[in-house]
C-alpha cells in the first residue's frame, strides 16, 4: 500500500513540523505544497497515497475546492484546519474527506487519523472493485428477482441504498446506517447480515438507548463474578456472544464516551476485556451501527469521538425519509394491511380511495414505523364488507378522542372525511382499543416510554400524559 503523504499547507512552520512527525512515524513525505497550483503539480508527479490538506491556502483556490478534484481522482485526503465552524464542517463534509483534524491537534490524533484514513481508503477500494464485480446486480434485477427479505418499495432512492447494501454485505467492513427514526435501519442491518457470509452465525442487536450507561458496558463486554456489587455470576457480553457473527448497535450516537473508547478497541484490536477480567479475549465480530443523529454535530459538541466515527463510517448508507419517496407509501401500506389482516383475522378488500389520498398526502414524520402503526390501528377498527378506511394519524390527537369524534360525526349523519366504521363504537370498545393499542406500542419499545423512539414519542403525546393514560387504563409494567 502506498503510504506516502503530500502536505498542502502554507504555514511553513506547521508544514515542517508535520513532515518531521510523519517521517518519524514511518511515513514518506512526497513534498510540501503551499498552494493548490503547486499541489496539482506535485500530485501529478509524485502520486502520493494521501494528501494532508489545509483549507485556507495561498492563491485563489481553497482546500475545499481542491478536495473535489482529489476525490474525483480517487486520492484520499484529510483536512487540517484551525476553523471548525459548522459552515466549514458542512462544506468539508460534502467533499467526503477521510478525516478532519482541528488545529492545534495532538500528535497522537494525527497518527490515529492517518491510520484510519489509509485503512478506509484501502477498504473503499475493495468495495469499489466489488461494485465492478456486481455491475450485474442492477437495480432492476434487485427489484424483479432478488428476494428482498421483506423490504418493500421500489423508489429509486430505496433501490440505490439496497444496491449499496448488497455490495457491502459480503465484505467484512463496518457499516453505518443513517436515517430518521423508523426509516428501516434495523431492517437494512438484518438484510446485510442475511446477505453476508456470516449469515449462519448470530446476529445480535443492542439498542444503546434502552439500557442505562452503567449496564451497557456489562451488556456489551460481560463481567466476571464479583466484578461489582451485584455481579453474582460471570456474564458473557454481547460481543462474545456475537463471535463470528454480526452485532447491530442501534442508536450508536447515544453511546457514552467512556464506552466509545472500548468500542474503538474492538474495531482496532478485535479484542475485549470483561469488566473485572484480567485477560483479553479475541473476538471476530462485524459491526453494523445505526443512528438517527447527525454524528458530525455530536462530534463538534464533544459527545462522539472522531476516531470512532471514522472507523464506523467506512461505508455509510443513508436511508431516505418516507416523505421523499412517496411512491413507496402505497406498496408499504398494502403489505402492512395484508400482514395485519392475517394477524387480526380480518378480511382485507383493498384500501379506500379516501385513505389512499390521505396516506399519500401525509408527511410521515415517524416514517415507515408510523405508517405501519396507522395501518395496524385502521385494521383493528376495520369492518368486513368495506375497503380499509383511514383513521387520522395518532399524532394529531389520541385514539379515544378520534373515536369519540367519529361517533359524533356518524350519529350526526355527517359525511366528514374521517375514518369510518359502520357500527357505532361503544365506550368499552374504545377503551379496549386504546388499551390494546398502547400495549402494542409499549411492546415494540420494550416498555420504554420516554426518549427517542419511546412510546410517548411514537404516540406523539407527552410522557406524563401517557403515564396517566396507562394508569387510567390499568396498564402496569407486568402487562408490557
Ligand atoms: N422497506 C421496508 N419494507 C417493509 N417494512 C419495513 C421497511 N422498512 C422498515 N420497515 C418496517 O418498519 C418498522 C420500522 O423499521 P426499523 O425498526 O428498521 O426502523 P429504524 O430506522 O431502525 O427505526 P429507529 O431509528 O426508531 O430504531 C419495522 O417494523 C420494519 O419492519
Amino acid at each position: 500500500m502506498n503510504k506516502s503523504i503530500l502536505i498542502v499547507e502554507d504555514e511553513f512552520v506547521v508544514a515542517d513540523d508535520l513532515q518531521l512527525t510523519l517521517e518519524r512515524e514511518g511515513y514518506s513525505v512526497t513534498g510540501i505544497a503551499t498552494s493548490v497550483r503547486e499541489a496539482r503539480e506535485m500530485v501529478k508527479r509524485k502520486k502520493p497515497g494521501l494528501v494532508l490538506l489545509d483549507i485556507y491556502l495561498r492563491g485563489p483556490v481553497s482546500g475545499i475546492e481542491y478536495a473535489n478534484e482529489l476525490r474525483e481522482s480517487g486520492i484520499a485526503f484529510v483536512y487540517l484546519s484551525a476553523n471548525s465552524s459548522k459552515q466549514i464542517l458542512e462544506a468539508a463534509k460534502a467533499t467526503e474527506p477521510y478525516g478532519f483534524l482541528v488545529k492545534p491537534y495532538r500528535e497522537r490524533d494525527l497518527i490515529v487519523t492517518l491510520d484510519i484514513a489509509f485503512y478506509r481508503h484501502e477498504h473503499s477500494k475493495d468495495v469499489r472493485s466489488q461494485v465492478e464485480v456486481h455491475t450485474n446486480i442492477s437495480k432492476k434485477e434487485i427489484k424483479n428477482n432478488t428476494p428482498l427479505e421483506g423490504i418493500v418499495g421500489s423508489s429509486p432512492s430505496l433501490l440505490t441504498m439496497l444496491d449499496l447494501a448488497s455490495i457491502v454485505a459480503p465484505q467484512d467492513t463496518s457499516v453505518l446506517i443513517l436515517g430518521e427514526s423508523g426509516t428501516g435501519k434495523e431492517k437494512f442491518a438484518d438484510y446485510i447480515h442475511q446477505k453476508s457470509p456470516r449469515h449462519h452465525q448470530s446476529f445480535i442487536k443492542i439498542n444503546c438507548t434502552t439500557l442505562p450507561p452503567t449496564l451497557i458496558e456489562s451488556e456489551l463486554f460481560g463481567h466476571e463474578k464479583g466484578a461489582f456489587t451485584g455481579a453474582m455470576e460471570k456474564k458473557i457480553g454481547k460481543f462474545e456472544l456475537a463471535d463470528k457473527g454480526t452485532i447491530f448497535l442501534d442508536e450508536i450516537g447515544e453511546m457514552p464516551l467512556s464506552l466509545q473508547v472500548k468500542l474503538l478497541r474492538v474495531l482496532q484490536e478485535k479484542e475485549i476485556e470483561r469488566i473485572g477480567g484480567k485477560q483479553t479475549i479475541k473476538v471476530d465480530v462485524r459491526i453494523i451501527a445505526a443512528t438517527n443523529r447527525i454524528l458530525e454535530c455530536e462530534i463538534a459538541e464533544g459527545r462522539f469521538r472522531l476516531d470512532l466515527y471514522y472507523r464506523l463510517n467506512v461505508f455509510p448508507i443513508t436511508l431516505p425519509p418516507l416523505r421523499e419517496r412517496r411512491e413507496d407509501i402505497l406498496p408499504l401500506a398494502m403489505s402492512f394491511a395484508e400482514k395485519f389482516s392475517k394477524k387480526f383475522n380480518k378480511p382485507f378488500e383493498g384500501i379506500s380511495d379516501h385513505m389512499i389520498a390521505e396516506l399519500q398526502n401525509y408527511d410521515w414524520p415517524g416514517n415507515i414505523r408510523e405508517l405501519e402503526n396507522v395501518i395496524e390501528q385502521s385494521m383493528i377498527l376495520h369492518d368486513a364488507g368495506a375497503r380499509l378506511n383511514f383513521r387520522k394519524p395518532f399524532s394529531q390527537s389520541n385514539l379515544l378522542k378520534n373515536l369519540k369524534d367519529q361517533n359524533v360525526t356518524q350519529s350526526a349523519g355527517l359525511a366528514e372525511n374521517k375514518m369510518s366504521t359502520n357500527v357505532p363504537v361503544n365506550e368499552s370498545t374504545l377503551e379496549e382499543n386504546e388499551r390494546n393499542y398502547i400495549l402494542q406500542i409499549l411492546k415494540k419499545t420494550n416498555g420504554r416510554i420516554r426518549g427517542a423512539g419511546g412510546a410517548a414519542e411514537i404516540l406523539k403525546i407527552p410522557p406524563t400524559t401517557l403515564h396517566s393514560k396507562m394508569k387510567k387504563l390499568g396498564i402496569t409494567r407486568t402487562h408490557q
